[in-house]
């Protein structure tokens, strides 16, 4: 699949393909900027070169954060592509994506994002600092 070609179909009806499918070069930032409205409350961030999606959630305990890590990682099993779960702090999670066997981004990056912020988590997150 090439990514130049960025098909319409919804991120969230996509599944993640095993990576050593995929095209050998990473997504470049074009092809990227292109799929960020579907991931709006992500950032494209470059990491040493390396282009990455990142994320950041407040959440209303600790524990409530390592559970949601815990949802996390079912789906990361279940698509068969994983996040960085950067850092759970007592008051907010850091989430990175990004396909390592790639060097940088690819579809699969964006169908775990946008299939992470579709989880039911609202008793574990707040919406806002306030909540
Ligand atoms: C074969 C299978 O696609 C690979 O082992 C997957 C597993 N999950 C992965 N997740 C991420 N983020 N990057 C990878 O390169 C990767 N490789």
């Amino acid at each position: 699949m090439s990514t130049s070609r960025i098909s319409l179909t919804r991120l969230t009806d996509k599944k993640c393909v095993p990576c050593n499918l995929k095209e050998l070069r990473p997504m470049n930032e074009d092809s990227a900027r292109t799929l960020m409205p579907q991931v709006p409350e992500w950032n494209l961030v470059n990491d040493a070169g390396i282009m990455k999606l990142r994320r950041s959630w407040t959440v209303k305990t600790f524990s409530k954060g390592l559970n949601f890590f815990k949802i996390v990682a079912g789906l990361a099993e279940s698509e068969g592509h994983h996040p960085d779960l950067h850092l759970v702090g007592w008051n907010n999670v850091v989430i990175e994506i990004w396909t390592h066997a790639i060097g940088g981004l690819t579809e699969n990056d964006f169908i775990l994002a946008a299939k992470i912020d579709k989880l039911d988590v609202v008793d574990l997150l707040r919406r806002k600092p306030s909540d």
